[in-house]
């Protein structure tokens, strides 16, 4: 253990810190919760990268956010010129969604991870200035040692939170350094830049949201209205205040903007609809006194008209800047995998998939069985495309992911009115949205035993009756179901109906792990290919080896992250066992022979011609190294290759290696 990992271990027992000056509570209280609450390892942090696919969905969801921000980015990176900090946009879930970095510093900052579509999440990367802002909700300094993992102690960035006009977290505005030059001290002054932007955003964000709106900006000195520190009101055709941010609330003396909104504007101040539309007509820049109703305190206010947008909010997206970038996005999409793709050269996959062939169309429901990550939605997408039903809904639930008192709206719908907190107009529900379609219930054995029994009766009346509704709706259902945990057992206890498992059992295919995989060196290669896109990428032998050697407990979905990962941090288009997470790139040492060749993945999945084939090569000197180190002992060795006895047998036989060649 390194001097900084023991430091974390020691602060977060509660302990004392040898020579250095201890964190403070903010940084202490993070690492605590990276240890207890999220289980992660200093040593052990590797930075996730989401496809375009999913960067792109993000964007969009966040909307013309991302355009005013960049406005916004753009004033303080010239502000900040020379100085060698990044500036990030994240969302709320702490995914880099753009940034700003000076050109000769971008390799830089994409090495270290702060880069387009990483997600810098506490949760995931420990304490960071994102991640922590987020979870903290106020601005923060996270420099070099505070960070949680090892490897972003050369980091310093700091960062705040910018909220909604609702008061909801839409993301943060970090300005990070990969170097700890400047003091700590000296992150005052970007803390309190980055702050000032991020108010600047929320402003601009409010303004566009209530575009619709006349809105008040009111400050007690009149050289502050229409600046940053305003208070904001936006009021409707009626007098009625529709929304008011943090500012406008503390200003009037209330805790809450809420206390504010659906109140008539004359309850705060000697305001009239008439008298706003007047002021209005006059042009927005007039700032005038008003007195407050309440305190009899008095304001200086002005007014934007409805119908005015601000700079960085839709003017920017009409530039087109927003379809540039999406465009970029869009390159390296992949297409859903058709079950071809899927069959691989496994002979299991292969079987898998003829009989899934056979069964398609046929009524008879397919329950697919595998690990987590070894691909059964991907599988169930390709199975519905490969039928009559391609051209209808693939409506996919996961019953684990949804807390158990929703599965039940989730899957049935309701009708409007149904509970508290409902919508207002009723939802479908997903059995419903699915219907002449295919309806995928991932992780079934999480599905509560009373939802089995409505279930089943879907299954057999073919009709759904929503929630709070007493008629029912005919539904074209066909169903896939997946599971990871052994249902079989679960019926001897109860947890799950046999009626259910029967009725959805017509068959069951089993998905292998990817470490049992007979084709897992082309697997590797396919997925780096799609990776990569149109960049040309390799991988050192090194990195192949440990690579080949790892047990992938998180399957194909970690094998995806890892080769994305490394493809977006690799220097110079090679990937290297440094860009490997810890966990991999400690499988090191592996010595290939001196035919295996770099990986590349510019050869669409095939193995390159007249090489021998190193990840193959690789496979046989890891089986051979592990069974040196555990003296030829089966059971030993299979352990530590994270493979059954049987699997380790097949993979002895099929790099031709006896085991009286030990002995
Ligand atoms: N044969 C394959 N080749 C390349 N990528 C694949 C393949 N199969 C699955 N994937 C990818 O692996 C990831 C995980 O797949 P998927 O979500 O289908 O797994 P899952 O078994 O349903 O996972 P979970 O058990 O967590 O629900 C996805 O990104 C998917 O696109």
């Amino acid at each position: 253990m390194d001097r900084h990992e023991s430091t974390i271990m020691s602060v977060a027992r509660g302990g004392s810190v040898a020579d250095d000056a201890p964190p403070g509570q903010l940084i202490g209280g993070s690492w605590k919760r990276c240890l207890e609450d999220y289980g992660l390892d200093p040593a052990r942090i590797a930075v996730d990268v989401l496809t375009h696919r999913e960067l792109a969905e993000h964007r969009d969801h966040i909307g013309e956010v991302i355009d005013i921000a960049r406005a916004e980015m753009e004033n303080l990176a010239a502000q900040i010129a020379g100085s060698g900090y990044a500036l990030l946009l994240t969302n709320a879930e702490g995914v880099i969604l753009c940034h700003q970095a000076e050109a000769a510093l971008e390799s830089n900052f994409r090495q270290a991870g702060l880069w387009d579509g990483a997600d810098w999440s506490e949760s995931r990367q420990g304490t960071n200035g994102i991640g922590t802002a987020l979870i903290e909700r106020r601005a923060v300094t996270v420099h070099c040692n505070d960070h949680f993992a090892t490897r972003h102690t050369s980091l310093s960035c700091s960062a705040a939170p910018i909220h909604a006009p609702a008061g909801e977290l839409l993301g943060v505005l970090d300005a990070s350094s990969v170097q700890c030059e400047d003091s700590r001290a000296s992150q005052m002054h970007t803390v309190a830049l980055v702050s000032m932007s991020a108010r600047l955003i929320e402003k601009c964000v409010f303004l566009n949201t209530y575009r619709d709106e006349t809105v008040l900006r009111f400050h007690g000195r009149p050289e502050f209205v229409n600046l940053v520190h305003d208070g904001m009101l936006a009021v409707n055709g009626e007098g009625r205040v529709v929304a008011a941010d943090d500012s406008a609330a503390m200003q009037l003396g209330y805790d809450d903007r809420d206390a504010l909104v659906g109140k008539e504007i004359s309850q705060f101040f000697d305001v009239t609809p008439s008298l706003l539309a007047q002021r209005v007509s006059e042009g927005n820049l007039t700032v005038w006194p008003i007195r407050e109703v309440r305190r009899g305190r008095r304001y200086f206010a002005c007014v934007r008209a409805p119908g005015r947008l601000t700079a960085g909010g839709r003017s920017n997206a009409a530039t087109g800047r927003g379809s540039r970038l999406s465009a970029r996005g869009d390159r390296r999409e992949t297409v859903r995998p058709t079950l071809d793709d899927l069959q691989g050269q496994d002979p299991r996959m292969a079987f898998n998939v003829r009989c899934a062939r056979r069964v398609v169309d046929k009524g008879v429901q397919l329950m697919i069985h595998g690990e987590t990550g070894t691909g059964k939605e991907a599988f169930a997408r390709a199975v519905h495309e490969a039928g009559a039903r391609a051209e209808q809904p693939f409506v996919a639930v996961n019953c684990a992911a949804i807390p158990e008192s929703l599965i039940e709206s989730e899957l049935f719908g309701y009708k409007a009115g149904a509970f508290t907190g409902a919508r207002r107009d009723g939802m479908r529900g997903k059995i419903l949205q699915s219907s002449g379609g295919t309806l995928f219930l991932d992780e079934i054995g999480d599905m509560p035993v009373e939802l089995q029994t409505r279930l089943l009766r879907v299954l057999e009346e073919r009709e759904v009756v929503p929630l709070g509704s007493e008629v029912a709706v005919p539904v074209d259902l066909n169903l896939i179901s997946a599971t990871h945990a052994p249902l079989k057992t679960m019926l001897a206890d109860g947890r799950f109906r046999e009626d259910l498992y029967y009725r959805l059992n017509g068959i069951t295919l089993t998905l292998p792990p990817v470490r049992e995989r007979a084709d897992r060196d082309a697997l590797l290669r396919a997925i780096l290919a799609d990776e990569a896109g149109e960049d040309a990428v390799e991988m050192e032998e090194s990195a192949v080896g440990a690579l080949m050697a790892y047990h992938w407990p998180g399957n194909i979905r970690e094998m995806r992250n890892v080769l994305r990962t490394a493809v977006a941090l690799c220097d110079g288009g090679v990937i290297r066992l440094a860009d490997l997470p810890g966990d991999i790139s400690e499988i090191s040492g592996l010595e290939l022979p001196a035919s295996a060749g770099r990986v590349a993945a510019d050869d669409n999945g095939q193995p390159p011609a007249a090489a021998a084939n190193p990840l193959e090569c690789a496979e046989r000197d890891a089986v051979m190294r592990a069974l040196q180190q555990n003296r030829w002992n089966i059971t030993n060795t299979a352990r530590q290759l994270a493979m059954s006895r049987n699997t380790l047998y097949r993979k002895m036989k099929k790099h031709d290696i006896a085991l009286s060649s030990g002995r």
